[in-house]
């Protein structure tokens, strides 16, 4: 069944059901699974949790009429930054995961840098957790790097929140890295001023030509 408000949304813009059943679908499973054996099966969490935002939202967005992307290039971006917030969230939170007992990260990751379920649930910070969160930060940056691209290809409109969500979101990885990477009792948090800060920002880049357009392409 749909509420009304998802009824009217869905009236409007033309966008597909899938997203919606496998976020659905997504929420279930988390209901039920509290480890993942490896980065595939956290991929494929946080695709049915955040990814199915990206996907749902960029109809709705809409792609700028200027643009020449492929709608294709577009929506992979729109996963791809879904997928950068998710496992941001999940880098931010494992302090207060570990304390209801849940561990999003990849298990044969923890095993490779000789970490265990024990450690995460200490919460100590060392040098094995250190490494272990700069590779975890890494690929976080790489899926916001992968979605930069597909925010130019938006309508003018759309571009300014997207750019201004992706930059507070990004600066969460900075901030685990200014708190050394303590994770499991510190909060990372992007200040007031760095909020402000990151609007006009945003808002500078929403006015770049879309990728598409561009003739210095590669
Ligand atoms: C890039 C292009 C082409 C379009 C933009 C497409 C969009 C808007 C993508 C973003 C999708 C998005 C906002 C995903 C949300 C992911 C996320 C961090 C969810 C957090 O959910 P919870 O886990 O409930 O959060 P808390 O832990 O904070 O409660």
């Amino acid at each position: 069944m749909l509420d009304a408000a998802l009824f009217d949304t869905i009236t409007k813009f033309p966008i597909d059901i899938q997203p919606f059943k496998d976020m659905i679908d997504g929420m279930r499973t988390d209901l039920k699974k509290a480890r993942y054996k490896n980065f595939d099966e956290l991929y494929m969490y946080c695709y049915y949790v955040a990814g199915t935002v990206g996907l749902m939202s960029v109809p709705v967005m809409g792609i700028a009429p200027e643009s020449k992307a492929t709608a294709e290039s577009v929506y992979g971006a729109a996963l791809a930054l879904g997928l950068a917030n998710q496992l941001t969230n999940i880098l931010r939170d494992v302090g207060e995961d570990a304390r209801r007992g849940r561990i999003y990260l990849p298990q044969d990751e923890l095993a490779e840098a000789g970490l265990s379920d024990e450690d995460i649930f200490k919460g100590v910070v060392t040098e094995k957790w250190r490494k272990f969160m700069k590779r975890q930060i890494k690929r976080a940056r790489m899926f916001f790097e992968e979605a930069e691209q597909g925010v130019t290809e938006l309508r003018k409109e759309s571009r300014w929140p997207v750019w201004a969500s992706m930059l507070l979101y990004r600066q969460i990885l900075d901030e685990i890295e200014a708190n050394d990477y303590n994770n499991f009792t510190k909060r990372a948090y992007v200040g007031k001023a760095k909020k402000v800060l990151a609007l006009p920002v945003a808002y500078g880049k929403s006015l770049l030509l879309p990728y598409s357009l561009r003739n210095n392409q590669t």
